[in-house]
C-alpha cells in the first residue's frame, strides 16, 4: 500500500502542457493520404519523371486509351510542369478514360458530397471544336459505380478547370474503390488531351476548402490538445537545404505549389501548406509550435555562416505570414488573400530540429543568427532550442529559455525515468518534451503498434510532466499518425486506413492526461523513481474538481490510500481507467482490445484505491 497525503500547495499547470507533434511521415502518409483530405494520389504528377511507370503511380487507363505522364508543352503553371497525356485512337467507339486508386483505397460513405476538379486541355484541338461530357464517378475496382457526375468539356489548346460534385448514396465497407474519369470513345476518337491537378475531396473538418480529414481531426479533437508542433521533425530539414520545407512553396493557389520530395522517401504535395495548418490549428482550438528551418539538413551538412541570411529572411517572412500586418507586410497580405486577414495566434517558434546532430554549427552560429534576428523582429515570441534526450542542455549563446527534448526508448526507461525532471535545478529553463514514445519492448523487440506495457510506462513518465509542470511547459508523443498500408516509423499514436481510425493504448494515455490536465498541480508525498506506482494530483479550479491519477506499471494490483486536505461534499466519485493484460495492443484486427472504462468510487477524506496491474486511472473528486 502507498499512502499519499496532499496539500493545497502546488503550482500552476501551463495550459500548453499536452499537445500534438506532427510531420508528414510514414510513406502514404500522415499528411498527404492522412490528415490532408485529398483523395487522389499523385494528382498533379509533382516531382515525377515523365515517361516512367512510377510517374503514373495510382493511375490506370480505362478501355483502349493510352495514358502517360508528359512534360506539357504548355504547362498549367511553372510549378506544375507535368500532365497526364490521354490519347484515344481514331475509330475508337467504346468508353475510354482513366482511374485513380487513391492512397491505398478511397472511402465511399453514404451522404458524403464529394467535391472534384481537374485542369484539362487539348494541345492540338481539331479545326472544329469538339464538345462532349466526361463522366466522373466513384466505382469499385470491380466496376460497380456508386455515384457519378457529368462534366461538360470543349476542346481548347488552353487549360480549363472543370469542377463537379457527386453524393454517395451507400456506404461501402471496402475501400478498394477508384475515382474514374471516362467518356464515350467516339466523342474523343483521334484526340490527345492533357489533364493535371485532378482532385477529389470528401467533406472536410469544419467544412474547410482544401481541408483536413474529418475522422482523424475528430480523433485528435477528442484529446483536447493544446498545441500542434509542425511541420517537423525531420521533414522540416530536407535531405539537403534545397529539399527543406520552405513555407513559400506551400502557400497560394494549389496550381502554384510545386511539391517536394519529403524526408521520408516520398513526394509531399504541399497541398497541406502553412495556411491550411494554421487554419486547422485554429479550428481545433490549438496553438502552433512552428518550426523554422535552421540550416541543418539530413545529409549532415550545415549551411555555412555566410549563407545564413537567406534562411533568416525566410524565417522572418514565414513568421510574418502568420502574424504580420496584412496592410503593411507582403507575406501577411498573402495570408489575407487566402482568407485570414487577422494574424493567427503564435507564441512559440522552434529553431531547427534535433540540432544535436550538428552541435558545432548550431552552437557556433546557426542558433544565434536565427535567435538574434527573430527576437529582434518579434520580441514577443518564445524561441525553442533543440537538444538531446535529457535536461542537461548544451551551452548556447544567447542562452535559450525553452528547450525541446526527444527520447525514444523501452518501458524500463520511462518507469525508471519518472523523476528525470524532479532532479533538474530550477534555473529558469523551460522544457518541451517534444517527442517521446516507447518504441521497443524491454527485450529490444521492435513495436508495430503501441502496447499496454509501454503505454502505462509512458503514463508513469507523464506523472513527472504533471509534477514538474513548473519547468515542463509542453509534451507530445511522436510520431502521431501512420497509414496502415504503408509505414516507415512505428509505433505511432494513431493508425488509420482510408475509412478507419485505430486509437492505440498510448492514444488513450495521452488523451486522459490531456483531458484531466487541470490548471493547478497539488504537491503530495512523492514516490521514488522505479517504483511501480506513480501518482499525480491536479485541480480544475473553476470546476472545483480534483484529478487523482494513479499509474501502476506492475502486472499485479497495488493499493493507494489518498488523504485529502479537505472532505469532499460529493461522496461518490467517477473514475476512468485504462488497463489490459500485458502485451495487449489495439490493432486493425483488434482495434478496441484496450479502451478506457468508467467506474464509481467512494470519495471521502481518505480514498482507498486498488489499482489493477498495468493501469492508468483518473479519479475525479468534486469538492
Ligand atoms: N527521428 C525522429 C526524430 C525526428 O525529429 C522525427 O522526425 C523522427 C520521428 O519522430
Amino acid at each position: 500500500t502507498f499512502d499519499v497525503t496532499f496539500s493545497t500547495a502546488g503550482h500552476d499547470v501551463p495550459p500548453t502542457l499536452y499537445g500534438l507533434m506532427f510531420e508528414d511521415i510514414n510513406h502514404v502518409r500522415s499528411g498527404d493520404g492522412g490528415l490532408y483530405a485529398e483523395l487522389i494520389q499523385n494528382r498533379a504528377f509533382q516531382t515525377v519523371t515523365p515517361g516512367t511507370s512510377a510517374a503514373l503511380t495510382a493511375w490506370a487507363a480505362l478501355g483502349s486509351a493510352k495514358i502517360s505522364v508528359v512534360k506539357s508543352s504548355s504547362p498549367v503553371s511553372s510549378a506544375l510542369p507535368n500532365a497526364l497525356s490521354f490519347a484515344v485512337a481514331s475509330g475508337t467507339t467504346s468508353t475510354v478514360g482513366f482511374t485513380n486508386s487513391g492512397y491505398f483505397g478511397i472511402p465511399v460513405t453514404a451522404g458524403w458530397t464529394y467535391t472534384g476538379s481537374f485542369y484539362y486541355r487539348t494541345p492540338s484541338p481539331p479545326a472544329t471544336k469538339v464538345s462532349g461530357s466526361f463522366t466522373a464517378d466513384l466505382r469499385s475496382t470491380g466496376g460497380t459505380v456508386f455515384t457519378s457526375a457529368t462534366v461538360p468539356f470543349t476542346t481548347s489548346s488552353t487549360w480549363q478547370q472543370a469542377t463537379f460534385t457527386f453524393t454517395a448514396s451507400s456506404t461501402q465497407t471496402s475501400v478498394e474503390n477508384l475515382f474514374a474519369l471516362s467518356v464515350g470513345g467516339s466523342t474523343v476518337a483521334g484526340l490527345t488531351m492533357e489533364f493535371t491537378l485532378i482532385s477529389l475531396f470528401p467533406p472536410t473538418f469544419n467544412g474547410r476548402e482544401n481541408g483536413f480529414r474529418m475522422d482523424l481531426s475528430e480523433t485528435l479533437l477528442d484529446m483536447k490538445p493544446a498545441f500542434f508542433r509542425f511541420p517537423g521533425g525531420n521533414n522540416l530539414e530536407g535531405e539537403t537545404a534545397a529539399d527543406r520545407w520552405a513555407w513559400e512553396n506551400t502557400v497560394g493557389d494549389l496550381v502554384d505549389r510545386p511539391g517536394r520530395v519529403g524526408d521520408w522517401g516520398y513526394i509531399n504535395t504541399d497541398g497541406l501548406g502553412l495556411y491550411e495548418y494554421l487554419q486547422w490549428i485554429e479550428d481545433m482550438g490549438m496553438e502552433p509550435i512552428m518550426a523554422v528551418y535552421a540550416g541543418y539538413s539530413l545529409n549532415g551538412a550545415s549551411v555555412a555562416s555566410s549563407g545564413m541570411q537567406t534562411y533568416i529572411t525566410e524565417a522572418i517572412n514565414q513568421i510574418n505570414f502568420v502574424i504580420g500586418d496584412a496592410s503593411t507586410n507582403a507575406q501577411a497580405a498573402i495570408r489575407a488573400s487566402m482568407g485570414h486577414a487577422d494574424p493567427f495566434t503564435l507564441n512559440y517558434i522552434e529553431i531547427g530540429n534535433e540540432d544535436f546532430f550538428s552541435p558545432t554549427t548550431y552552437a557556433d552560429y546557426r542558433w544565434a543568427d536565427l535567435y538574434n534576428a527573430l527576437h529582434a523582429e518579434f520580441p514577443q515570441l518564445h524561441y525553442i532550442a533543440t537538444s538531446a534526450t535529457s535536461g542537461n542542455v548544451p551551452t548556447l549563446s544567447p542562452t535559450p529559455t525553452y528547450w525541446d527534448l526527444h527520447i525514444y526508448s523501452n518501458p524500463n526507461f520511462f518507469i525508471n525515468g519518472a523523476f528525470n525532471f524532479d532532479i533538474l535545478s530550477r534555473n529558469g529553463l523551460q522544457f518541451f518534451q517534444g517527442e517521446y514514445a516507447t518504441t521497443t519492448e524491454n527485450s529490444g523487440a521492435a513495436l508495430t503498434y503501441p502496447f499496454i506495457d509501454g503505454s502505462i510506462a509512458e503514463a508513469a513518465y507523464m506523472a513527472g510532466f504533471d509534477r514538474n509542470s513548473d519547468i515542463v511547459f509542453a509534451a507530445s508523443y511522436a510520431p502521431l499518425l501512420n497509414h496502415v498500408s504503408s509505414t516507415q516509423w512505428t509505433p505511432d499514436l494513431i493508425t488509420f486506413s482510408p475509412n478507419t481510425v485505430i486509437r492505440s493504448t498510448s492514444y488513450y494515455v495521452q488523451q486522459l492526461y490531456s483531458l484531466y490536465k487541470g490548471d493547478f498541480y497539488l504537491q503530495s508525498t512523492t514516490n521514488t523513481a522505479s517504483s511501480p506506482v506513480q501518482w499525480s494530483i491536479t485541480r480544475d479550479t473553476s470546476a472545483g474538481q480534483y484529478f487523482l491519477k494513479v499509474i501502476n506499471t506492475a502486472t499485479s494490483a497495488n493499493t493507494v490510500v489518498f488523504t485529502l486536505p479537505f472532505t469532499p461534499s460529493h461522496t461518490t466519485g467517477t473514475g476512468t481507467i485504462l488497463t489490459a493484460p500485458s502485451g495487449t495492443q489495439n490493432t486493425p484486427t483488434s482495434p478496441n482490445a484496450a479502451v478506457p472504462s468508467t467506474f464509481s468510487f467512494t470519495a471521502g477524506k481518505t480514498i482507498t484505491y486498488n489499482a489493477p496491474g498495468l493501469s492508468l486511472s483518473v479519479l475525479v473528486v468534486t469538492e
